[in-house]
């Protein structure tokens, strides 16, 4: 095989997002729910002849060498050279980016995670699942989640992951138009970091007995979020309207869960046109896991 056409790399949800408390080294930690939906970025791989790892599109913002995707491959490649004392072939990569940058749909960590899935198959370089997850990690605490593949409760900076089941439903994420730098929410005199610890069970019975669409938790970084930018404070108050409306990550999307198809697009609708929205369906595997059987 020389190629891998089209590999999804799907949005992530937080469901909730506690601040628990801080790290040593500043790291925060939390406990959260992953939930992936079935919007996506694409990526196409391609080997060469010869060594090089090229990404054949721009992507406004984020040179090459910063990209989540080069950085990932190379990684893989070094550990490729580590085992076999022989450089995998080189790769060009296509991006057909969909999903927003700095949105809190995790884009960047989802790209890193599918390249480091679809380069582990093409090179056959044998990577168990969480090798790789322990990989990705130091690029970016949501990519070992993406490789874990499924919907997952998480602790620690985002590593510790068990499997969790959660509705099957629609979801309406309205994007507010601005880019929420990750680092200056963590850094924030108005980010609490004392959210009690809560066991799986609480969540797992939450959902399990769920008779509307009012969620478990909080997300503890929106309330910062919000008050650092205005419109996502716009996005919370207008999508709220219609059920248990909240941020993803540390934002800026904002998004709420609803039964069925029809009452998702009844909201999107009604969404002011200043605003992009959209619709997703909840996944409980990853899209690339039936590809790479
Ligand atoms: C908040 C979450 C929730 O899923 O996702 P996003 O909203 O970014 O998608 C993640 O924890 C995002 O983790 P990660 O992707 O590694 O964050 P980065 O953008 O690399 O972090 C930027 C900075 O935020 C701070 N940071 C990040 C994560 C964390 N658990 N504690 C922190 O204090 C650190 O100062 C870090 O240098
Ligand atoms: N392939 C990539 N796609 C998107 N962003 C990337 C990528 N590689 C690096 N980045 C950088 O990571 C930042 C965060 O991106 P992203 O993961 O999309 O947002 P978030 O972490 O809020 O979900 C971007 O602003 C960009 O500078």
């Amino acid at each position: 095989m020389s190629s891998l056409k089209n590999c999804p790399a799907p949005a992530k949800l937080n469901l909730f997002l506690h601040v628990n408390g801080r790290r040593a080294d500043g790291y925060h930690l939390l406990q959260t729910v992953f939930q992936m939906i079935d919007r996506c970025d694409r990526l196409h791989f391609d080997l060469r002849a010869d060594h090089e790892l090229r990404r054949v599109n721009d992507i406004p913002g984020v040179p090459q060498e910063q990209d989540l995707i080069i950085r990932a491959a190379r990684l893989l490649q070094a550990e490729v050279l580590k085992r076999r004392g022989a450089l995998p072939p080189g790769v060009d990569i296509g991006i057909e980016k969909v999903l927003p940058m700095g949105g809190g749909v995790g884009g960047g960590s989802s790209d890193a995670a599918t390249t480091l899935m679809a380069l582990n198959h093409l090179w056959q370089a044998g990577l168990s699942r969480q090798e790789l997850m322990d990989l990705g990690l130091p690029l970016g605490a949501d990519i070992p989640f993406f490789i874990f593949g499924q919907t997952g409760f998480a602790e620690g900076v985002g590593e510790a992951l068990q499997p969790v089941a959660a509705p099957a439903c629609w979801y309406v994420v309205v994007e507010p138009g601005v880019a929420v730098p990750t680092a200056k929410i963590f850094s924030s005199e108005y980010l609490t970091r004392d959210t009690p610890l809560v066991k799986i069970t609480d969540f797992s019975s939450h959902y399990g007995n769920r008779q509307d669409n009012r969620g478990f938790g909080k997300n503890d970084l929106q309330q910062v979020a919000t008050r650092l930018f205005p419109p996502v404070a716009k996005a919370v108050e207008w999508l709220g309207a219609y059920g248990d409306a909240r941020m993803t990550g540390s934002g800026a999307c904002v998004f709420c869960a609803f039964d069925s198809e029809a009452q998702a697009d009844a909201v999107l609708s009604n969404v002011p046109a200043a605003w992009t929205a959209w619709k997703a369906k909840a996944l409980t595997q990853h899209p690339i896991a039936e590809m790479l059987k």
